[in-house]
């Protein structure tokens, strides 16, 4: 019970005896009317069926007013049952989504790098909308549907319990033709989730791809998966309605069977002068409605086990376990790597690496293409967890630190800047939050970026679109500078951070990122070795293992993967030289 009371809620169950209760109650109030409308039924039946009484009037008018204060309190419960139910669903999926993010955002990038994006959109959007349907339309509903029925039968049962057996004999069957049916209709709610994901996914990579898709004329082809996503998703649409719809008729048509026998049986009785016409009566009036609730039910089982299905893939997620760790990281950065052993997935990266880096210095990584060089300077953030060995922070193994804290030890800067939908400022203010206006300018002036902002219409209030798309691929890496330069973290990893840099602005960064690098932990991957030859050390790397390590003069004279790396450089200078000339 537990279990689907958080899949109804997204984990909040917490929220739902409010709006069970509401709807508790809002069941009673319609009970009570039909009890004073039956009063009146009975009393009109009893002036013409029984010759020595008298139609009572002032009852009649009694029942009546009755019924008119019945119907405003009833709109009052009615009333605040709605607002219950609406709260608590709103309630629910506003905390649902805010602990999901910040879940996500503790999870590891390995299990994020694993999900479709697409899925965990449509996870937050979608699945919690159907959710807050679920909650405030769904569960009021199967309220009635479980109570009420019991509720009638027990009553009835006092007035004549064959009758009432025969009301009820159609529901067991009804209801057990929709269970056994669940697995068909569980299969094609998960094929039609299916096929939304994919068409989300689908939509957002045609989106976010644009700039691709007319570089290389793929409109036609992209386009086509996209309208073979949607017309999947029109597929399984219906082949939900069209397979399900039947089903639950014939479940809706077993329950309302007992009706029939009703008729059937209550003739018959009444014909032998074994029944009470007013029983009878009351029989006829009350079944035709008892079953309301529960045909309503069966008409929406299918969305409430979809709604389930959604509450499911929720808690799966919310369930995924989040790195753990509660230890201060040092305030020095001293960075060595016992014995590492990665993959990805299957994928061996990097194979039994060892490396000291010691603090306050400047270590480059260089190497082959696809040699692990990013990957060990995302395992220092513990973007992921090593499969054997350690990384270590001043002796302390990562795993046993808290992440978030880590996280605030280290300042990154990548090849593929994003700026967030927001003013240029905040954007810079992400390395430190609390910075105050002189200080967001003064780091951007380290980082050269203070003239172009100054130069933009509204300054630092200029907002910048999704993903940065409003400014040049240097100036973006500009901006990241300044934000690293705000965080002032004794770690630094610098991750290609001058590659989109055109060569005019190339001097002037250099020395905004030896600011940065000053009196840090630095690790630096290049692909350009002369950016990096002035490094205290420089680790080879290649196909996940170190080839060697030493200064630039050093390795130069000792190894032969870098003299290779290093004269092949200088001949593409060379060839660009000779190009240009
Ligand atoms: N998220 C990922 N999932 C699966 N494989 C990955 C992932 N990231 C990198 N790899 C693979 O791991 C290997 C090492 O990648 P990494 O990015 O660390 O190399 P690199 O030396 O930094 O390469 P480059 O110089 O081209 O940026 C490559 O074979 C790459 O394809």
């Amino acid at each position: 019970m537990n279990r689907l009371l958080s899949l109804f809620s997204g984990g909040s169950p917490e929220l739902l005896p409010r709006p069970i209760g509401a709807a508790f109650l809002e069941g009673l109030c319609r009970i009570f009317q039909a009890g004073l409308v039956f009063l009146v039924v009975q009393e009109i039946y009893r002036s013409y069926a029984l010759p020595d009484h008298p139609l009572d009037l002032p009852l009649l008018w009694k029942l009546a007013a009755a019924l008119g204060v019945w119907t405003v309190v009833q709109y009052g419960i009615s009333l605040r049952a709605y607002d219950a139910t609406f709260t608590a669903a709103y309630e629910a999926s506003a905390r649902g989504r805010i602990a999901l993010g910040d879940h996500l955002r503790r999870l590891s990038l390995g299990y994020l790098n694993s999900r479709d994006p697409g899925d965990l959109t449509t996870m937050l959007l979608e699945d919690y909308a159907q959710l807050e349907t679920a909650m405030s339309h769904y569960l009021p509903q199967l309220v009635s549907a479980l109570a009420f029925p019991v509720l009638f039968c027990l009553g009835l049962s006092f007035w004549d319990w064959r009758l009432a057996l025969a009301l009820f004999a159609g529901l067991p069957v009804g209801c057990a033709f929709i269970f056994a049916s669940r697995r068909l209709q569980d299969w094609l709610g998960r094929a039609h989730v299916a096929a939304k994901i994919d068409a989300s996914s689908r939509m957002q990579e045609y989106l976010n791809n644009m700039r691709e898709i007319k570089a290389h004329n793929l409109g036609g082809a992209k386009f086509q998966r996209l309208e073979r996503a949607f017309r999947s998703l029109k597929r399984e649409a219906i082949r939900l309605e069209g397979i399900v719809g039947p089903l639950v008729m014939v479940g809706i048509a077993a329950t309302r069977t007992g009706l029939s026998l009703v008729v059937l049986l209550g003739v018959y009785r009444l014909v032998g002068g074994r029944l009470d016409p007013l029983v009878f009566t009351g029989f006829l009036l009350l079944g035709g409605r008892v079953f309301d609730p529960i045909t309503l039910v069966l008409t929406n089982y299918a969305e409430i086990r979809y709604s389930l299905l959604s509450g499911q893939r929720i808690l799966e997620l919310r369930r995924q376990p989040i790195p753990q760790g509660k230890g201060e990281p040092p305030r020095e950065g001293s960075i060595e790597f016992r014995n590492v052993t990665f993959a990805y997935g299957d994928t061996p990266v990097l194979s039994r690496v060892n490396l000291s880096i010691p603090s306050r210095s400047v270590t480059a990584l260089v190497g082959p293409s696809g040699s692990g060089k990013s990957t060990v300077a995302r395992l220092i953030a513990r973007f992921w967890d090593v499969r054997d060995g350690a990384v270590l922070l001043e002796g302390r193994n990562v795993k046993d630190l808290d992440p978030d804290r880590l996280l605030s030890r280290i300042s990154m800067v990548f090849q593929d800047v994003y700026l967030f939908r927001d003013t240029i400022g905040n954007n810079i203010r992400v390395g430190n939050p609390e910075a105050t206006q002189e200080q967001v300018e003064e780091a951007a002036r380290r980082a050269r970026c203070h003239e172009f902002i100054q130069a933009l219409p509204q300054g630092y209030d200029t907002r910048v679109g999704e993903g940065g798309c409003t400014l040049s691929g240097g100036e973006r890496q500009r901006v990241s500078i300044a934000r690293a330069l705000l965080k002032d973290a004794p770690i630094v990893l610098l991750d290609e951070a001058t590659s989109s840099l055109d060569p005019e602005n190339e001097q002037a960064v250099q020395e905004a990122l030896q600011a940065l690098v000053e009196d840090r932990t630095v690790v630096v991957i290049a692909h350009r070795l002369k950016t990096v030859r002035h490094a205290d050390r420089i680790v080879v790397l290649d196909q996940g293992k170190v080839a060697g390590w030493g200064t630039h003069e050093e390795l130069l004279e000792r190894e032969p993967l870098y003299q290779k790396l290093w004269g092949l450089q200088q001949q593409a200078e060379r060839w660009e030289l000779g190009a240009t000339a």
